[in-house]
């Protein structure tokens, strides 16, 4: 764990950056980055970060937080810090949950890139910029100095995860036991498989051929440079909330087809909407006591995905202010928000505790809030589904591990099998950007 620096100094300008946000990944090692649709942001290098575990890992991100926005150096720009954040599942993980501010944040918005530095004390811009690969030319051009690495993935491996497919079939069928007993309603079971390349992985890369393959996904990432715990990256279609001033809106997403089907199957069929409604109702009972207004819509809507069709509702509200008119901080909004039973199950405790005895696995940060969030109190926070981990050791030749994740949610009627199949088509965009699945 880094501890806060007592102030930060923040430079901000506009910027022209003519490949737009997705074409300079390539070249650039990010510690962060959440871009959808080619807007959003990548971050480089670290200003200030902290880690947390357990019960209290919201708070205490959230605490480092204010403290690092109040003890900023007001006034040089206007602009506060950005925050990247990653938040481990379960509060029992052994994973750390991660909040870091980029030392470089290119930010587009409304077709504006904006380039903020942000240092611990004050450095020539050029200087901090040519640490990250960067170059601003004297007309407002953002460029990379560097071009981008080759990405040899010839050797990259699948192996299985913690679980084989057999036994993951076996978890399936005594999480549908615990339904037809009234155990649970709902439960979302996960597993993982290892990737292992034997040469580097360049992060940048994988994720320009996540963003430029599933635009209408956030392609995320979180930790990825020096003294980081772990990288955390994929590509999510689930927004658990995003929040703009007072607006909140959300994306819950549950009931999935292999895109081979037809979306008429999944319209019409009632097991995926008693699976979709289960998460929309919990989204909406997490979200109601810190709210004003909440709207979801009658029916489900159809999102379309390269690999897959899921059932969606966008849901939208406001955000209750407390007695002395404070509106409730983003990391408090992703706390009560999660998990939904997009990813946990319904009720939420028992669901939680059957699938820490059926996965055997520590879920880490998968199916947790990942996103940003500024000194505004606007913030993205998505779920981190169709992504994964890179282990920390580090092969002689400077191959890595990667550990991809994921799940399904299982309901009375689910059947094992094609649940299983499920995880396969969920798992292809990461294989497909690692070369596994041409
Ligand atoms: C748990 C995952 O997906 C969730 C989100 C959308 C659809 C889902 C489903 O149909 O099972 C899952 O609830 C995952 O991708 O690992």
């Amino acid at each position: 764990m880094i501890s806060a620096p007592p102030s930060l100094h923040i430079t901000a300008r506009d910027v022209d950056l003519p490949g737009g946000l997705v074409a300079l990944l390539p070249h650039l090692n990010p510690s962060g980055t959440w871009i959808r649709g080619g807007e959003g942001m990548i971050g480089l290098g670290i200003a200030a970060s902290t880690t947390a575990t357990g019960q209290g890992r919201f708070d205490s991100l959230s605490v480092f937080w204010d403290s690092l926005i109040e003890s900023r150096a007001a006034g040089e720009s206007g602009h506060g810090p950005v925050a990247l954040v990653s938040v481990a599942f379960s509060k029992d993980s052994e994973s750390a949950s991660q909040l870091l501010v980029p030392e470089v944040l290119i930010r587009r918005e409304g077709g504006k890139t904006t380039l903020l530095l942000i240092t611990d004390r004050p450095e020539p811009d050029a200087q901090v910029l040519d640490r990250h690969g960067l170059w601003l030319e004297p007309t407002g051009g953002l460029r990379a100095t560097h071009p981008a690495p080759a990405a040899d993935l010839s050797e990259a491996r699948l192996l299985p995860g913690i679980q084989s497919e057999r036994q993951y079939l076996s978890a399936i069928a005594a999480g549908l036991s615990a339904i037809h007993d009234g155990t649970v309603d709902k439960l979302v079971l996960a597993r993982d498989v290892l990737v292992t390349a034997e040469a580097p992985v360049p992060i940048g890369t994988l994720l320009s051929r996540l963003a430029t393959e599933y635009p209408q996904t956030w392609t995320y990432c979180v930790g990825a440079g020096p003294g980081v715990p772990q990288t955390l990256l994929g590509a999510t279609p689930e927004m658990l909330v995003r929040l703009r001033g007072t607006q909140l809106s959300s994306r819950v997403l549950a009931g999935t087809i292999d895109r081979a089907q037809r979306t008429s199957t999944l319209v019409r069929d009632a097991k995926q909407h008693r699976e979709h409604d289960l998460a929309v109702t919990s989204l909406l009972e997490q979200l109601r006591p810190i709210t004003d207004t909440l709207q979801s819509p009658t029916e489900p809507s159809v999102l379309q995905l390269p690999n897959v069709y899921h059932l969606a509702s966008d849901i939208s509200g406001k955000l209750a202010a407390d007695s002395s008119g404070r509106l409730p901080s983003p990391l408090k909004v992703a706390e009560a928000a999660h998990p939904t039973a997009a990813v946990c199950g319904t009720p939420t405790t028992t669901a939680a505790d059957l699938i820490a005895q059926l996965e055997g696995m520590d879920r880490g940060p998968y199916a947790g809030p990942v996103g940003w969030m500024d000194a505004e109190g606007n913030a993205d926070f998505g779920i981190a589904l169709r992504g994964g981990v890179f282990e920390d050791d580090v092969t002689p030749a400077g191959g890595r591990r990667l550990r991809i994740f994921a799940g399904c949610g299982v309901v009375a009627g689910s059947e094992p099998e094609s649940e299983l199949a499920e995880t396969k088509v969920k798992l292809k965009p990461m294989l497909w950007a690692l070369g596994l699945d041409p």
